[in-house]
């Protein structure tokens, strides 16, 4: 097992990128080494590898093969908090985000006594917490938590259901979270039962959806999703809301902040916070009117 965990990140065109990331597939020593590929800057045509591998032999591998892509530039993190990072036998290690710590069952030990802890099981949803966009959701939550309440909590997308989780966790009177993805929300329902929350998560297309909207209008919708749909979202994300309510939008990249932003700011939003993690952002806007 590595001692440390790291991350790898390789920058270079899509190209390069490409085949940088058809070289780690090609590879059998690396079939089970997670990794991802996204354009960072669409502006500069920069796309990117983040590579997170489990044991020292994975890193080694994953380097090498970059390594053979010299039209790549290639770095090496260490990932978090050694003081948080301690890492399990058999999985991610647990994630610390202001308040919240993120964990799986193999990690139930090292549950801090002040945190308030997230049991999650992701099997086939999204949501482990390890993404910089749920850390930036959390984060940007927590921040908030510091001087205000939120009774009524929706989270679109809800994955893992790791935020409405948080949110009944932290006081939330209702936390519905909703998703597009059936299995996902099998998953939520189950880690809701796992964390003894009182959260309930609901399979539909749409804000619209009656269940979505019985427990409205909301003082706090998260919306982890991705940058187009978080745009077409907007007008029912700000009807979703209580006038003064804040939305925690992620799931985009820090070039696609403006797009969202304008989106948001010409429904009457203000942008109070910008969370940057990785090459990702969190935003929270408030709506105003
Ligand atoms: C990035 S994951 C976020 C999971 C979790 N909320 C978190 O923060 O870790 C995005 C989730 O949004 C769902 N999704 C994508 N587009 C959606 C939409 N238009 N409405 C509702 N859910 C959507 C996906 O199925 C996926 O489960």
């Amino acid at each position: 097992m590595s001692q440390t965990a790291v991350q790898i990140i390789a920058h270079g065109s899509r190209a390069a990128a490409e085949a940088a990331a058809e070289a780690l597939d090609a590879d059998v020593m690396l079939e089970g080494a997670t990794y991802s590929i996204l354009e960072e800057d669409e502006d500069r045509g920069i796309w990117r590898i983040d590579a997170f591998p489990t044991t020292d032999e994975e890193s080694e591998g994953i380097q090498a093969r970059l390594a053979e892509h010299p039209e790549v530039t290639v770095k090496v993190e260490v990932l978090a908090d050694a003081d948080w990072l301690a890492m399990s036998l058999s999985g991610l290690p647990p994630v610390k985000a202001g308040r919240f710590f993120v964990y799986g069952a193999h990690d139930q030990g090292l549950v801090p006594a002040s945190a308030v802890a997230l049991k999650i099981d992701a099997g086939a949803a999204f949501g482990t917490g390890h993404h910089g966009t749920t850390v930036g959701c959390l984060i940007a939550y927590d921040e908030l938590l510091k001087r205000e309440t939120f009774e009524r909590v929706l989270d679109v997308g809800c994955g893992t259901g790791v935020l409405a989780i948080a949110a009944a966790k932290t006081g939330s009177r209702i936390a519905v979270g909703t998703d597009i993805d059936a299995p996902s929300v099998r998953i939520a329902n189950e880690n809701a039962k796992l964390n003894m929350a009182k959260a309930r998560f609901v399979h539909a297309s749409g804000l619209n959806d009656r269940m979505v909207r019985k427990d409205g209008p909301y003082d706090l919708v998260f919306a982890n999703i991705l940058a187009p749909p978080l745009v077409a979202l907007s007008q029912d994300i700000k009807l979703a809301l209580r006038i003064g309510g804040v939305a925690i939008l992620s799931g985009l990249l820090r070039t696609q902040e403006r797009r969202v932003t304008a989106a948001y700011l010409s429904k009457g939003f203000r942008l109070e916070r910008r969370i940057h993690r990785d090459a990702w952002s969190a935003l929270v806007l408030r709506r105003m009117g």
